[in-house]
């Protein structure tokens, strides 16, 4: 049988269809060339033309009719002058065809050779973990295409990725701490170790973002911030979980940054704050920062276990009850505390049932610093006498109702040796420094979405307020300002929220640091001379001198054991002015004070 011809269409059709669509694709491309200029222009006069609207939304109201006059007038004196309106149009064309020029920069055609091969590496390193070998269709396969994994990527300039999106398959446990850490710790080691990265797991997509995060800054200091009262501002974190920023003065700059704003206060669910660290951490420095904000509207009493004299600029400060170095001031101004917060209580509670509003003699915050009460444990332990930490429990159960906030500071490893009244009533947590995503877990009671690295400038560590997120946290620098190895704008910044020390009431002036240290040699000499046998194992550094503490009516009191004879009602819940002149405690009696060197320069800038 003769084989008939195919239609012509069908032989030779395709050839001729790409031919037409050959030429209609070079007579668009030679349109295009010359109509190029046409387009530059008209793509410049929409860019300009956008630009002119934007302006104009941005003028404010009032100023708008000022701009319609001001170009009323252009367009009138351009008509006016001679070829002006040509001129016009010239200039028009001229900036219409720079404006529409093409900017984008050429497009590369996807990440370079060392950028594919990280991805891909990195993909290689995945696959163990995103596959199973039941899965007929695999996402992540050894040899694979990291394209359909890795759906967005950004590098920074050192070839390191700045921001990564990565699919996983729906069967990844996403939901499980510990399936999650293994991918978070495997994407630090092959991603560059020495950065954060956070990690946000989009369980509804099986996205997971992998960003790092800029270093917070570490040198801006201590100040006066812009928070109601109420609200203390631990440190700065990043704008990822936090939406409030606060104004700051850095140097000469400003700057906003995103704070960790702790409230207290009858309101507060997390009343009292746990400050841990590893020493030399900047513990001291937290709490240091946080009395000082305190100061601004409320009294405070300071309990330091370290013994370093790190609290030495808050003595005899308008507002400061006590610095208790010492385990006996210690367990004396802790007994106050429990005994005031007890007196409170039982004031507001009168109130509150007598239908009146709360007493102002209760309004007024009292806040108790307790930095290292591990040591005071072991102290204590050893002369047999009552652990400090166990007069924090009244303060802690009831300080919210009575407006007494309780902080504590030690170091990570004395989690453990911390009372379970502390350990229970502290939740406001702050963990500063090098620390185990398992350490950081006990003691946030949640693990944070960003790696810890091992190398942290002091200062720096996570917050936690109740069940809310974990925050990277700063601690804005707040030095002790007799600290030699202090900058000045920092020494500077520290002084100039101190309170002034407080007058006493014989109408002498407190001494500054440099002549209480003076007073406190020849008391020490006094002391010595009389009881050559100093308390055992005392830690204090520098007792406050009578002289200086002549003005805190109460923290007198406490530290004589007034208070204590006089019992819990007659506290005063601020500083009398015209308490008399205090007899020398008996500890300050007994402790030798060592003498404590004042740098020339903080007293100079203090007393200038
Ligand atoms: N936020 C910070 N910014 C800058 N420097 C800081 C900061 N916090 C602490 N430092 C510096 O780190 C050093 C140690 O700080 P700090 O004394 O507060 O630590 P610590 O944890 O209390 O240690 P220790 O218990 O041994 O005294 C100090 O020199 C301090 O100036």
């Amino acid at each position: 049988m003769a084989r008939r011809p195919l239609p012509r269409i069908l032989s030779n059709g395709g050839a001729q269809l790409a031919r037409s669509r050959e030429l209609a694709r070079t007579a668009a491309d030679s349109a295009t060339d010359v109509l190029q200029p046409l387009i530059t222009i008209a793509r410049g006069l929409r860019r300009l033309a956008a630009a002119a609207r934007r302006r104009w939304t941005e003028t404010p109201k009032d100023r708008r009719g000022a701009l319609l006059f001001l170009v009323a007038s252009v367009v009138l004196v351009v008509a006016l002058v001679p070829y002006g309106p040509l001129l016009a149009v010239i200039a028009l064309m001229a900036a219409a065809a720079w404006q529409g020029r093409d900017r984008a920069p050429s497009e590369p055609g996807g990440p370079d050779d060392s950028r594919t091969k990280r991805l891909q590496s990195l993909y290689e390193a995945l696959v163990p973990y995103f596959s199973l070998a039941e899965d007929p269709d695999p996402l992540y396969a050894h040899g694979g295409a990291w394209e359909k994994a890795f759906p967005a990527y950004e590098f920074d300039d050192t070839g390191r990725f700045a921001h990564l999106v990565i699919r996983y398959p729906a069967y990844f446990t996403d939901g499980e701490a510990e399936a999650r850490a293994r991918i978070e710790h495997l994407l630090t080691a092959k991603s560059g170790r020495g950065r954060e990265y956070h990690f946000t797991w989009d369980e509804e997509a099986n996205h997971l973002s992998v960003d790092v995060l800029a270093a917070l800054p570490t040198d801006i200091a201590v100040q006066r911030f812009v928070t109601a009262p109420g609200e203390t501002v631990l440190g700065f974190t990043d704008p990822t979980q936090v939406q409030r920023t606060l104004p700051l003065t850095h140097g000469e700059e400003r700057l906003d940054m995103p704070p960790v704003v702790w409230r207290t206060g009858i309101r507060s669910t997390e009343p009292h704050l746990l400050v841990l660290g590893q020493p030399g951490t900047g513990t001291s420095t937290l709490l240091r920062s946080v009395a000082l904000q305190a100061l601004h509207h409320g009294d405070l009493l300071v309990v330091d276990g370290g013994g370093t004299g790190e609290y030495a600029c808050l003595v005899g400060r308008d507002g400061v009850l006590a610095v208790e170095c010492g385990l006996t001031g210690a367990l004396t101004s802790l007994e106050w505390a429990a005994a005031e917060t007890e007196r409170r209580l039982v004031s507001v509670n009168r109130a509150r049932q007598e239908g009146r509003p709360t007493p102002d003699e209760t309004r007024r915050p009292l806040w108790i610093f307790v930095d290292r009460p591990s040591a005071f444990a072991h102290l204590a332990a050893a002369d047999g006498r009552k652990d400090p930490q166990s007069l924090l429990q009244v303060p802690l159960r009831h300080g919210r109702a009575a407006n007494v906030t309780v902080v504590v500071a030690d170091q990570l490893d004395a989690l453990d040796s911390l009372s379970d009244a502390v350990r229970q009533h502290t939740r406001a947590r702050a963990v500063l420094g090098p620390a185990t995503a398992d350490e950081l877990t006990t003691a946030l009671g949640a693990p944070p979405h960003t790696t810890p690295v091992d190398q942290v400038p002091p200062g720096r560590g996570y917050a936690r307020l109740g069940t809310g997120p974990v925050h990277r946290l700063q601690v804005p620098a707040t030095p002790d300002p007799y600290d030699d190895a202090t900058s000045d704008a920092h020494r500077q910044a520290v002084l100039d929220l101190l309170p002034p020390r407080t007058t006493p009431a014989d109408g002498e002036r407190a001494p500054i640091p440099a002549e209480a240290e003076a007073v406190e040699a020849v008391e020490a000499a006094e002391a010595e001379a009389a009881d050559p046998e100093p308390e055992a194992v005392s830690t204090r550094k520098k007792d406050p001198p009578a002289k200086t503490l002549a003005g805190t009516g109460a923290l007198t009191a406490a530290g004589t054991g007034t208070l204590n004879a006089a019992g819990t009602g007659t506290a005063p819940e601020k500083p009398v002015a015209d308490a008399g002149p205090a007899p020398v405690s008996g500890e300050t009696a007994v402790e030798p004070a060592p003498a404590e060197t004042v740098p020339a320069k903080a007293v100079a800038a203090e007393t200038s």
